[in-house]
């Protein structure tokens, strides 16, 4: 079953004649239960695309653009559906700040991410029940931070941050999962830790996991499938198995990122059927 579909997707941000898009005629379908990485140069539009997806970027209004998310629209013609608020209460949104809030404890940060499922009043006030606690301490014991939950979130390191903000993904009953560059400002074994969690929760509760990657060796450890985005084009889109060396340099060209990862599997050198790189 398809969990994501984008089609007709442009993106113009300045209003200026001549601007050019930042994303093109973006056609794109994610099945249920993958778990794609979103690759390509800085600037080649993966965080706009990802933004595309759960409403906080809107697409050209003359493009015909539709995404929808799990069967329901998310944006049509360039305009917000009405019921936002319930698709989004599908989608967890990962950003690579984490997005946490540092004085409130772990806990509290993972209980936040149930919101849209309780009351304002009970929100704001901070009132949860036991049940939610406890739901709250098992999506924490899942990314390994159970011991953590009293901590302020500011104290943990920015991996365990990372990971909480997961926890907080797994609260919110999220069936799909957009993280944007989670790995960017954490050290390797951080990075790992991260990928290892997205993976697991992928594997074992069959979320769709859709994930922006600067380090190409990342995605081919943790990630089944690669598309990969130049000047706003899907230049790539196969098992990331067919990701080829020759593929990589062509994509990022002169700016290819360093490969991290000491524990990266070899990479095979396969045919170049599907790269449209010119
Ligand atoms: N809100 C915005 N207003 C104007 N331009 C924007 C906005 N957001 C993104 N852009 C521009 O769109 C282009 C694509 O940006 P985007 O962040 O999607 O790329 P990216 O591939 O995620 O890059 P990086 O890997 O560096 O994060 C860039 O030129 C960026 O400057």
């Amino acid at each position: 079953m398809t969990a994501i579909a984008l089609s007709r997707v442009t993106k113009t941000f300045s209003r200026e004649r001549d601007a050019s898009p930042v994303l093109r005629g973006i056609d794109l379908s994610i099945e249920q239960g993958d778990m794609v990485a979103l690759i390509g140069p800085s600037g080649s539009g993966k965080s706009t695309l990802l933004r595309h997806l759960s409403g906080l970027t809107l697409a050209d209004r003359d493009c015909g653009a539709e995404v929808t998310v799990l069967g329901r629209v998310i944006q049509r013609q360039g305009r917000l559906e009405r019921d936002i608020r319930h698709s989004r209460a599908q989608i967890g949104h990962i950003f690579q700040q984490f997005n946490l809030v540092g004085r409130l404890s772990v806990l509290k940060n993972v209980l936040i991410g149930g919101l849209s499922r309780i009351s304002t009043q009970r929100g704001l006030l901070g009132w949860f029940t036991e049940r939610e606690k406890r739901a709250a301490l098992e999506a924490l014991e899942r990314v390994g931070l159970r011991e953590f939950a009293l901590k302020r979130a500011s104290e943990l390191s920015g991996g365990q941050q990372q990971r909480v903000a997961i926890a907080r993904a797994l609260m919110q009953r999220a069936r799909v999962i957009l993280a944007d560059e989670p790995i960017a400002s954490l050290d390797p074994e951080s990075s790992r830790r991260v990928m290892q969690t997205l993976r697991d929760i992928n594997r074992r509760d069959g979320i769709t996991v859709v994930v922006t990657l600067h380090q190409v060796d990342y995605a081919q450890q943790y990630c089944r499938r690669a598309v990969a985005l130049r000047q706003g084009e899907i230049v790539f889109d196969d098992h990331i198995d067919v990701l080829n060396e020759t593929q990589i340099d062509q994509l990022y060209g002169s700016d290819q990122p360093k490969l991290h990862s000491p524990n990266a599997p070899s990479r095979t050198l396969l045919s170049d059927r599907r790269l449209a790189i010119a």
